[in-house]
């Protein structure tokens, strides 16, 4: 895919399906001849256009004359674009036939179907971005919270690449010092001084990424979220408690046991944490088949689940049912959620400390929404511990990000061996430099193809 290099690919970049505006891309060198081809306005030609700028006209199929839809048409020439090549952006009426039938043409009249990521992995090749940039292009397409999506603006902004940037330079400007020390050896003691400079230079900036490494937890959460299953068996309120979260009534709750059939998802957020939440079917034993599979979900996810949220019904006894559960979710990081308490109580809380830990517990009830701002506050704290308020800091969130720099930090703890070792300054030099390159891996200088190749490939047509 990068070897075809600059033909002048197209594709739609609106989402799928009926929408007000429709908008069919192209990016290349023949961007404005292609669109030449097919746009008509009396005499208007779109290549003759200044740049940035938008036109009315129709798209009409050159062979037969047939007016194929009327459209607004984006002229913006490289280099200050999204590609850094000439971009053509057709504004089409919405809707599968329209966009579909202009892509049609453009592609007939000379340009490629882009390949999924296309026009950010040429934004990338072209310098425009680096390929933290690029991932959080992906990113904030993927955000399901708003502060999923404040991580991705700010790493799309390029946060977190000028600090990857700024290590690199300091390592460079230390091999630089190391190089004009090994040249001119003029005193005695130029190996002990260089030892020690590199000494110290390791240890900033091994703590540099070590301060980032150690944002990654909550990096991911920010990202992703924490998958949360609210689990329990039938009737002890689960749905009421999505809902009471949600605030919404999202999930249907009635008081017949087995209501929830199937596994229900959905994105909130917690005090700036973001979950996935998941309300599952009441697990029991039943011959129900619909609701059998149901079961088999929730333990699923149940499984899967970062979090679980356990409900007991408290104004009934624990049941063999309820035992089962707690001891299922035991090495799960949970909270027990004692719910109904605005019924008479059957269930001591005293009762339950024989399978759990008091900090593990809280009361609820979804009647009187008691109880709701405590089990927020728990789930947050659970995460964050007073910390989410930073609103400005920088999360590493990209499994790969991180990997790298662990390995970075590795290379450094290398260097730092080797000085103990009393190994020769070259030798050394060669862990040093190494941890500059896998740097530069993250912001993906050097990238092989494969790599390339596998990240974009997940990215959305037209993207
Ligand atoms: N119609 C439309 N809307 C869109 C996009 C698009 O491609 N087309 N974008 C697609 O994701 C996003 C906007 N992202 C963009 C990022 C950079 C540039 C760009 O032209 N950058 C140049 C020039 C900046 C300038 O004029 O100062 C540059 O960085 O050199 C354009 C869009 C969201 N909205
Ligand atoms: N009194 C009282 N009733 C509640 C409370 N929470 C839920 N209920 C009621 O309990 C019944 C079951 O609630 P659901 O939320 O459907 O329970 P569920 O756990 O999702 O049930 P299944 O999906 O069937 O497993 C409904 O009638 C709710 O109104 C509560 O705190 N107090
Ligand atoms: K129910
Ligand atoms: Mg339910």
């Amino acid at each position: 895919m990068i070897t075809r290099g600059f033909d002048t690919i197209a594709a739609i970049s609106s989402a799928p399906g009926e929408g007000a505006i429709g908008i069919v891309r192209l990016s290349g060198d023949d961007a404005l001849a292609i669109a030449d081809k097919v746009y008509k306005l009396g005499q208007k030609k779109l290549s003759t256009q200044d740049s940035h700028t938008i036109h009315y006209g129709h798209i009409v199929d050159p062979k037969d004359g047939q007016e194929i839809d009327e459209v607004m048409v984006s002229v913006m020439r490289e280099p200050k674009t999204f590609t850094r090549e000439d971009i053509v952006e057709i504004n089409t009426h919405g809707g599968i036939v329209a966009t579909n039938r202009v892509l049609e043409l453009v592609l007939r009249e000379g340009a490629t179907l882009a390949e999924p990521g296309e026009f950010t992995k040429r934004a990338f090749i072209n310098g425009r971005i680096d390929l933290t940039q690029a991932e959080a292009v992906m990113d904030l397409i993927r955000a399901k919270t708003d502060r999923s999506m404040d991580l991705a603006v700010k790493q799309l902004d390029g946060k977190l690449s000028n600090l990857i940037e700024n290590l690199r330079q300091d390592i460079l400007n230390t091999l630089a010092q190391v190089e004009v020390n090994i040249d001119y050896p003029e005193y005695d003691d130029v190996e002990e001084m260089t030892l020690k400079l590199l000494g110290e230079k390791t240890t900033i900036i091994k703590d540099r990424i070590d301060g980032l490494l150690s944002t990654a937890k909550q990096g991911k959460i920010l990202r992703d979220g924490i998958s949360t299953a609210i689990v329990g068996r039938p009737n002890v309120g689960k749905s009421s408690l999505l809902n009471a979260l949600l605030r919404e009534e999202k999930a249907i709750v009635t008081d017949i046991e087995g209501t929830t059939r199937d596994t229900v998802e959905e994105y909130i957020n917690i005090r700036g944490v973001p979950l996935k939440l998941v309300d599952t079917a009441g697990i029991r034993d039943t011959e129900d088949v619909v609701e059998r599979i149901g079961v088999e979900r929730s333990k699923k996810a149940l499984m899967e689940a970062e979090l679980v949220l356990l409900l007991l019904n408290q104004s009934e006894a624990l049941t063999a049912g309820d035992r089962e559960l707690l001891s299922l979710t035991q090495d799960h990081k949970r909270i027990i959620i004692m719910n109904k308490i605005d019924l008479p109580s059957q269930l001591l809380k005293e009762s339950l400390l024989e399978w759990v830990e008091e900090d593990e517990i809280i009361a609820t009830s979804m009647m009187t929404q008691e109880g709701i701002d405590a089990l927020e506050e728990k789930i947050a704290d659970y995460f964050f511990s007073g910390q989410s308020g930073e609103k400005d800091a920088t999360y590493v969130s990209n499994a790969r990000h991180i990997d790298l720099l662990q390995k970075a930090s590795q290379s450094l703890d290398e260097v730092r061996n080797g000085i103990d070792m009393g190994m020769p300054v070259d030798l050394i030099q060669i862990d040093f430099t190494r941890a500059w390159e896998i740097l530069g891996e993250i912001i993906g200088e050097n990238a092989p193809d494969e790599l390339l190749t596998q990240l974009f490939s997940q990215f959305c047509l037209g993207k």
